[in-house]
């Protein structure tokens, strides 16, 4: 529910970024009437839990993506030790690499496909995501031989990928504008909520032999549930305005905004009837984009749809490069490293750490505004990772190609080593920065495009974290082989600098606009 009035000043929160305070004067895109106060002071309705239950049945993609990114790592400490009746021998090294980044590659090839998918319906498309999890993951369980395992985790990135981009947008598409970041960040709560569930799950089954089968088929279980709430689930009300069901758009936005149209005063329609001209507006130019080509030229022509990719497209390649998922995805090889007891119980910490600090976000994204979180966490995650740095430059013995063999590379005595514990402690504050900002505000990217290329600018945009992700998942345990911890860690400080850089220079306060008033701030 909103804490007070709702934002309308575009003015950065620190006083020192773009200033966007003219995009207010637009005031013709909330209609002819000019009375944006008075459709704000409605905005304050209580949209009631409605919206909160829509957006936690769409989040079961977000839980999904969560789940099946992070239960790999379990998976494979059973598939690389298999018992001897097993028809899968044990998966080498490269093998290992493959079962993992092929995920990150189908996830990048179906966030670019999720465009035209989601041109049919944003509900479709994520019912579409539903039916790949399930098929992926009793494709994974059943497994045969290495090929079979490679299929089932390219099908599974495929769900994630179409889940991670269409998912976003039906949310920003669906909330009123002061919850729209709160709703948006629910669903990073349910990745990283889905992160945790995987360690936990993959905790139980390590000891059961295959246990890696009921690993993965549980990833279909959501996604069963899901397709039971799809039935519940409206479509998308701008994509209703845009395919001229006006009278359901303006039903959804009724109940979205907690109007009771039965018994809706003037000012209640008067408020509809705005926000449905509005959307009509933003959504007009859509008709003269109809084909693919028309899209992409006016994506890369316009300068305001330019500034919108380059903000969205650039925030989300610097999540994923700042090596977040370094840690996600090799924690328990990096803590075995450094001696201690139990690797996959400190990795969870991680997860726990990120979970934690997500719902930390939830809370201050709109008291402090996205682009003020960022400025100030960002360079958080910089100290943690020079510190981390710090720490292994300090350890005893810094034999960093065991953390190929998952045994400690200190000599006696390891996780008594002070500078191991400056390591964790560092490497948890680090975390804790990035779940309370870049960890789930690039997500939010939906609400930088008009309608008319919304689809396909998220799509580029996430696929460009998938394609990251990629990167930093392939060439991570390289990099600490090659050049060593200390410096492995510090380049990512440095990334953090320059996407600081970068944030500081180009990335808007949006908190409290509607997506057509971003429009028109982005245009300026
Ligand atoms: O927003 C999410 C979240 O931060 C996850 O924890 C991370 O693993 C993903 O890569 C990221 O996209």
């Amino acid at each position: 529910m909103p804490d007070g009035p709702i934002e309308m000043s575009a003015i950065s929160r620190d006083g020192h970024g773009p200033d966007y305070n003219d995009a207010r004067d637009d005031d013709a895109l909330l209609g002819s009437d000019n009375d944006v106060e008075e459709a704000s002071k409605l905005v304050r309705g209580e949209p009631g839990i409605w919206v909160w239950l829509l957006v936690v049945s769409a989040g079961i993609s977000g839980l999904l993506f969560g789940y099946d990114t992070a239960i790999i790592s379990s998976a494979l400490l059973q598939l690389a030790n298999p018992p001897e009746t097993s028809p899968i021998p044990a998966l080498t090294i490269a093998q290992q690499s493959l079962v993992t980044s092929i995920t990150s590659i189908s996830a990048l090839i179906s966030s670019l496909g999720s465009g035209p998918v989601s041109e049919y319906g944003r509900k479709k498309a994520i019912f579409a995501a539903a039916v790949v999890f399930i098929l992926g993951a009793v494709w994974q369980s059943w497994a045969q031989s290495v090929q079979g395992l490679v299929v089932g985790r390219f099908i599974v990135g495929l769900g994630v990928g179409a889940g991670s981009a269409v998912v976003p947008m039906y949310i920003t598409e669906l909330s009123p504008a002061h919850l729209r970041s709160r709703l948006n960040t629910l669903n990073t709560v349910f990745i990283t909520l889905g992160q945790i569930v995987a360690y936990l799950i993959g905790y139980w089954y390590s000891q059961t032999p295959f246990g890696w089968r009921p690993m993965f088929l549980l990833g279909g279980v959501p996604a069963t549930i899901q397709i039971g709430l799809l039935f519940f689930l409206p479509e998308s009300p701008r994509w209703l305005v845009q395919h001229g069901y006006i009278e359901q758009a303006t039903s959804i936005l009724a109940r979205v905004y907690g109007i009771n149209q039965d018994e809706s005063n003037a000012a209640d329609r008067r408020m509809l009837s705005h926000l449905v001209r509005s959307i009509e507006q933003g959504v007009r130019s859509e008709t003269e984009l109809a084909s693919t080509t028309a899209k992409w030229k006016n994506l890369f022509g316009k300068r305001s749809n330019r500034r919108a990719l380059l903000i969205s497209g650039g925030l989300q390649g610097f999540q994923q490069l700042c090596g977040f998922n370094a840690l996600m995805y090799f924690s328990s090889l990096i803590y075995a490293m450094l001696g201690f007891e139990s690797p996959t119980l400190t990795s969870l910490s991680v997860a726990a750490t990120n979970f934690t600090f997500t719902l930390v976000s939830l809370v201050l994204i709109p008291r402090v505004g996205k682009r003020r979180l960022l400025l100030y966490s960002v360079p958080m995650m910089a100290i943690g990772l020079l510190a981390a740095a710090f720490g292994f430059h300090n350890l005893p013995t810094q034999d960093v190609s065991a953390i190929h063999e998952e045994k400690s590379a200190i000599n006696a005595d390891p996780a008594s080593s002070f500078y191991a514990y400056v390591i964790l402690f560092s490497t948890t504050f680090y975390v804790a920065s990035y779940a309370s900002g870049i960890g789930n505000v690039p997500w939010q990217q939906a609400e930088f495009f008009p309608m008319s290329v919304r689809s396909l600018g998220t799509a580029i945009a996430t696929a460009c974290n998938w394609s990251s992700n990629f990167i930093i998942g392939e060439t991570f345990l390289g990099l600490m082989d090659n050049m060593g911890a200390v410096a492995t860690f510090m380049l990512f400080a440095v990334i953090c600098t320059v996407g600081w850089a970068g944030i500081y220079l180009i990335y808007p306060d949006t908190e409290g606009m509607n997506l057509e008033e971003i429009e028109a701030l982005l245009s300026r």
